[in-house]
C-alpha cells in the first residue's frame, strides 16, 4: 500500500475542513472565555471563608476533575430524554458540547485562579485596605489583574488542551475535524491520510493561536518593559505646571481633641497575650517613635491602629470620635470615614507592582472619587516631586531602588492627605545607603506638621526627630518619654536605664 500525499494535500482545498475549523475556533474559543468566567466564579467560592461557598465549589472542582469529558458528552447530549425541556439547548450537538467542556473546563480554570489568587502577596491587599479601598475594590484593582497575570501561561496552554479536546464532540455527531475526516475515511478508507491532513489541521489551529496568546502575554508581562525615565528637560517642564493642592497640607490644629487616643487596648494571638492594656494619647502634629526589643508588639499595636489588626478589647478614638474597637463594638461607618485620616506605610514598601509609579499614586484618589483625573494626576506628580522621584513617574515599581520604592510609597500614602501617618519599620527592608534617603523624607513630613507614629530600630533618627519616644516590652508601654528627658539622665529608674541601654545611650 502507498501513501498518497497527492490525496493529503487535496484536503486542504475541501471547504467541509475549513468550516470544521471554524466549528473547533468557535466552541474552542467559547469554551475557553466562559469556563476562565466561570472557573474565577468556583474559585473565588472555594476561597470563600464561608463554608456553604466553599465545600459545593470543592465538591464541584472534585467531581468535574473526575468525569472523563467523553462520558460527559453523551451524557449531557442524551439528558434531553430524561428532560425534554432541556432539547432545545442540549440537544443540539454543538451547543451540548459547549456545556461539557465548559463544566470540565470551569473545574481546571478555577484551581489556576486559586493559583493565580494565592500568589499575589498578602501586602497587596493589605496595601490596598491601608488606602481604604473596599473588598470588592481590593480584588478588581488590585488583585485580580496581579493574578491574571500570574495565570496567564497556564491558561494560554489550557487553551491548547480544549482545543485537542474538542476533537472528542465528534462522538456526538458535531462536524468537527476529527468527525469529517471519519466521514472522509469511512468512505475512500484512506484512513492514514485523511487522519495526517486532520492532524496538521489541528497543528495549524493550535499553533495560530498559540502565537496571537503568547504574543498577548508578552504584551502584558511589565518584567520585559524598559524603563521610562523622564529626562530633565521633561521634569523641569512638568514642574513648572506643578502647584500644591491644599489637601495636601495639614488643615487641623495642634491641641485638643487628641489626634488619637488609645485606651485599653488588649490584644492575643492565641494564647500569647501581645498587647497587654496599652495607653497612649498623640496630639496633632506630633512624632512618636515606637522601639522595642523584637516581638514587643509594636507591629501588631500600628496594625490595630488602622483595623490591619483586630483588638480584643480597648479603643481607639480619632479626633475624639470613635474609630477603632473589638469587632462586635465596631461602627463600620465610622471606621471607614476614619480610615480615610490614617495612612500607612509598610516595611516593605507593597507597592502595587502592575501599576506603574504615577498609576500606584492615583488608584486610591481616583478610587475615593476626590479629584477629577486631571487634578488626581497633577496631585500626584506634584507628591513625586516632593519626594524626588518626579523622573520616575511612568516606571514600574521593580525597576526602581528599595530606597526610591519606599518614598514612593509614603508619596502614595500622602495622595489621599491623611491627617495622620503610621510607619512600620520604614526602612528595615533597606540596604544602609539608601535609608537615609527615606528618613530625610520622614523628616521633612515631621517639619511640616504631620502627625506621625513610628515603628522604628533607627535610634539616632528617633532621637533627633521624635516629640516622645515610647519602649515597648512584652506587649507594655515600659516608658514613654521626650528624647530630652531620655539623653538628660534625671530619671534613673530602671525602666529609663533599660531604655538608654537599648539605645545605645548607656
Ligand atoms: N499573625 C500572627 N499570629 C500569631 N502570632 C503573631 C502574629 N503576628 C505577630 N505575632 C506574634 O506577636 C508578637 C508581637 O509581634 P510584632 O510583630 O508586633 O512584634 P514587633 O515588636 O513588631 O517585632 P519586630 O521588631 O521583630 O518586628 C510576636 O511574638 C509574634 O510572634
Amino acid at each position: 500500500m502507498e501513501f498518497d500525499w497527492q490525496y493529503v494535500f487535496s484536503l486542504f482545498t475541501l471547504k467541509m475542513f475549513w468550516q470544521a475549523c471554524v466549528t473547533v475556533i468557535a466552541i474552542s474559543s467559547l469554551a475557553w472565555v466562559l469556563g476562565l468566567m466561570f472557573g474565577f466564579v468556583v474559585a473565588s467560592a472555594k476561597m470563600s471563608s464561608y463554608r456553604w461557598l466553599s465545600l459545593p465549589a470543592s465538591l464541584y472542582i472534585w467531581f468535574f476533575r473526575s468525569v472523563p469529558l467523553l462520558v460527559l458528552l453523551v451524557f449531557t447530549y442524551n439528558l434531553p430524554q430524561l428532560f425534554p425541556v432541556t432539547r432545545p439547548v442540549l440537544g443540539v450537538p454543538f451547543l451540548a458540547g459547549l456545556v461539557s467542556l465548559v463544566l470540565t473546563e470551569a473545574a481546571y480554570m478555577a484551581e489556576i485562579h486559586r493559583g493565580g489568587l494565592l500568589s499575589v502577596a498578602k501586602g497587596q491587599r493589605e496595601a490596598g485596605h491601608a488606602l481604604n479601598i473596599g473588598f470588592l475594590g481590593v480584588q478588581r484593582l488590585i488583585v485580580i489583574p496581579q493574578a491574571f497575570r500570574i495565570s496567564m501561561p497556564t491558561m494560554t496552554n489550557e487553551f491548547v488542551t480544549i482545543i485537542k479536546l474538542s476533537s472528542l464532540v465528534s462522538a456526538i455527531s458535531l462536524p468537527e475535524l476529527l468527525q469529517v475526516g471519519q466521514r472522509l475515511y469511512s468512505e475512500n478508507f484512506m484512513v492514514l491520510e485523511t487522519l495526517l491532513g486532520v492532524a496538521i489541521y489541528y497543528v495549524l489551529i493550535v499553533t495560530l493561536f498559540s502565537t496571537i496568546l503568547q504574543f498577548l502575554e508578552k504584551r502584558l508581562d511589565i518584567f520585559s518593559r524598559k524603563p521610562q525615565t523622564l529626562t530633565e528637560a521633561e521634569c523641569d517642564h512638568l514642574k513648572t505646571q506643578l502647584a500644591a493642592t491644599p489637601k495636601t497640607e495639614t488643615t487641623v490644629q495642634k491641641g485638643i481633641p487628641p489626634a488619637l487616643q488609645l485606651q485599653g487596648l488588649t490584644k492575643a494571638y492565641g494564647s500569647h497575650q501581645v498587647l497587654k492594656d496599652i495607653n497612649m494619647n498623640i496630639n496633632m502634629g506630633d512624632v512618636v517613635s515606637i522601639i522595642g526589643p523584637s516581638g514587643s508588639g509594636k507591629t501588631t499595636l500600628i496594625r490595630t491602629l488602622n483595623t490591619l489588626e483586630t483588638l480584643d478589647d480597648g479603643e481607639v478614638v480619632l479626633f475624639g470620635e470613635s474609630f477603632v474597637a473589638k469587632p462586635s463594638q465596631l461602627n463600620a461607618a465610622q471606621c471607614k470615614a476614619g480610615m480615610l485620616r490614617i495612612g500607612m506605610v509598610f516595611q516593605n514598601f507593597n507597592l502595587f507592582a502592575h501599576k506603574t509609579v504615577l498609576q500606584n499614586l492615583m488608584l486610591a484618589p481616583s478610587y475615593h472619587k476626590l479629584y477629577s483625573e486631571q487634578d488626581n494626576q497633577q496631585q500626584a506628580l506634584y507628591l513625586l516631586d516632593r519626594v524626588g522621584l518626579l523622573a520616575h513617574a511612568h516606571k514600574y515599581p521593580h525597576q526602581l531602588s528599595g530606597g526610591q520604592q519606599q518614598r514612593v510609597a509614603i508619596a502614595r500614602t500622602l495622595a489621599l492627605a491623611p491627617d495622620i501617618i503610621l510607619f512600620d519599620e520604614p526602612t528595615s527592608a533597606l540596604d544602609p545607603e539608601m535609608v537615609g534617603e527615606v528618613l530625610k523624607v520622614i523628616q521633612d513630613l515631621a517639619k511640616d506638621g504631620m502627625t506621625l507614629i513610628i515603628v522604628t530600630h533607627e535610634m539616632d533618627f528617633a532621637l533627633s526627630v521624635s516629640d516622645r519616644i515610647v519602649m515597648m516590652e512584652d506587649g507594655a508601654i515600659k516608658v514613654s518619654a521626650s528624647p530630652q528627658a531620655i539623653l538628660d539622665l534625671d530619671n534613673d529608674s530602671y525602666h529609663y536605664a533599660r531604655l538608654r541601654a537599648f539605645m545605645g545611650l548607656a
